[in-house]
């Protein structure tokens, strides 16, 4: 399967800290990954030096194709803003400008004119066809994050990062912002790779890869929250010393699909 991200050996340390710690792993073309572990595990690290807006200290970031590894800054902002859609917690959308606005932003940070039907087909994408003329505060929090997820695929990104996208939100508009964006990626082809710790949220995934300390300790292909919930039950001996056991300990009763990576490629 060809992969649109992929990072090699990928570290990075924030003083003392080694925030990610030689990190190997591909995500497939219109595949949905969800990503987890405990806090300070390195997710949004991960995230962020994937999406190009952290650079690491070694390793190589590849995405669509094109090595992130020393690119200047223009060129990285405008790989970004052509290739990488990314969609936040807290919505970000700018308050002063309606939904039709925000989501044709890009377009003109890009030096491109949003075209009017171009927006139009982004929002009714997302279901909101109607709403074109509301400012943020005029939306629910669902509605809200549906625009700020309309802007982030109007420029046909290669790739779409979501860190918790869902964790402002009550449980049911949580669903239907996750059902719509597993619709993405089944129908559209989308590939989607999400931080969250919801091991709910994570059940709407292709595959969970687990972090731990800065490195990979595991995945679990076609996740089910009861899984997840299991594996992140028994970090500990999911990720122990002894490689034998920690298939053993840490993932009894997880059943088919389960691999622990140990920091390996995934
Ligand atoms: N800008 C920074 N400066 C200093 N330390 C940082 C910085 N960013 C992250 N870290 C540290 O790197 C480690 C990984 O942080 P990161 O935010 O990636 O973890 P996380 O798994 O996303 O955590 P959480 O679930 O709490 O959001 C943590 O120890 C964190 O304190």
């Amino acid at each position: 399967m060809d992969e649109v991200v992929r990072l090699w050996s990928v570290r990075r340390r924030y003083g003392a800290v080694t925030a990610l710690d030689d990190v190997t792993i591909g995500f497939g073309a219109g595949t949905f990954t969800a990503i987890m572990g405990p806090s300070g595990s390195g997710k949004s690290t991960l995230l962020q030096c994937a999406a190009g807006l952290d650079r690491p200290d070694a390793g190589r970031v590849e995405v669509a194709g094109v090595t992130l590894t020393g690119l200047s800054e223009g060129r990285l902002t405008r790989l970004r803003r052509e290739r990488i859609g990314f969609v936040f917690q807290a919505f970000n959308l700018l308050p002063t400008l309606t939904a039709e606005q925000n989501v044709g932003l890009p377009l003109r940070l890009a030096g491109r004119r949003p075209d009017r039907a171009t927006v139009r087909r982004a929002l009714a994408d997302v279901g909101l066809a109607g709403r074109e003329r509301h400012r943020p505060g005029a939306l629910s929090g669902g509605q809200q994050q549906r625009v700020a997820i309309a802007r982030a695929l109007v420029t046909e990104p290669a790739v779409l990062f979501a860190d918790e996208p869902t964790g402002a939100l009550d449980r049911a508009t949580g669903h239907e912002v996750l059902g719509m964006l597993r619709r993405l990626v089944d129908t559209a082809g989308q590939t989607l790779i999400m931080v969250t710790h919801d091991p709910v949220a994570a059940g709407y995934a292709d595959r969970v890869v687990f972090l731990a300390d800065g490195r990979v300790a595991g995945r679990l292909d076609r996740p089910t929250p009861e899984q997840v919930a299991a594996w992140l039950a028994a970090p500990t001996a999911a990720t122990g010393p002894d490689p034998a056991g920690r298939g053993a300990q840490g993932l009894g009763g997880v059943g088919h699909g389960v691999d622990v990576a140990g920091g390996a490629a995934c």
